[in-house]
């Protein structure tokens, strides 16, 4: 469970999110908001990688500030538009996060399959489209044991296939591994997840519950 307290979240003194009590029990979010209402803020909050106001508690004991380290090894972040060193190959980007997330060789091989990296997985990153990219970066936030992944704008970018190949990712770790997600988008929820969702929104810079 992830739980808010008190948090608000400002850029100089401009409010951006206020959440005075929130909790997130077990399972597939949506985390929906037109352009510029938070999400990323919410997400790179969650992942430990921006400062806030008040507090973030994973299973009821895990504090973000107090405890980070132990609360962001349970937690991966997928970013919106991904950046990684040009000069680095997939593979060696895979390995830095296996590295750091502890992860296991075992399932690296079966993601590269399923999202469909394997043909160019040894080229060198400047030679990526954003797709491929994209991909890349989806594979690293689903390495390791983290209990939480975060999604930012995961959709965006990759082709149709790809889209569907992701949520079937989505839906086998979740019932294979316990994993559980927060997958933010300013676009429609897809159809193929809609009812294994939960949906929340940002709205009046808080967090709501909203009808799939
Ligand atoms: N580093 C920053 N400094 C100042 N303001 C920022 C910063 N990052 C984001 N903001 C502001 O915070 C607000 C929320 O931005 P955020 O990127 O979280 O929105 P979003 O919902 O993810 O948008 P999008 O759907 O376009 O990705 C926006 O008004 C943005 O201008």
């Amino acid at each position: 469970m992830i739980e808010f307290l008190s948090f608000q979240k400002s850029y100089h003194s401009n409010l951006i999110l206020s959440i005075p009590q929130f909790n997130l029990d077990s399972g597939i979010y949506f985390l929906k908001g037109p352009n510029g209402v938070g999400k990323t803020t919410l997400l790179q909050s969650i992942a430990g990688l921006i400062d806030f106001e008040g507090k973030i508690v994973l299973n009821k004991n895990i504090d973000l500030k107090s405890n980070p380290v132990a609360f962001r090894s349970l937690v991966n972040y997928g970013v919106a538009e991904p950046k990684f060193p040009d000069f680095l190959t997939g593979e060696d980007m895979i390995e830095i996060f296996l590295t750091g997330k502890r992860g296991k060789r075992e399932h690296v091989e079966y993601l590269i399959s399923f999202m469909g990296l394997k043909s160019f997985i040894n080229q060198k990153i400047g030679e990526y489209s954003s797709g491929m990219l994209k991909k890349l970066s989806l594979l690293c936030a689903f390495l390791g044991e983290s209990q939480w992944i975060l999604l930012d704008e995961p959709f965006t970018t990759l082709d149709n296939k790809s889209v569907e190949d992701l949520i079937q990712w989505v839906l086998h770790y979740q019932e294979k591994f316990g994993s559980n997600f927060i997958i933010s988008s300013h676009q429609l929820l897809p159809i193929e997840i809609q009812s294994s969702c939960k949906v929340i929104a940002i709205e009046d810079k808080t967090l709501n519950w909203v009808e799939a």
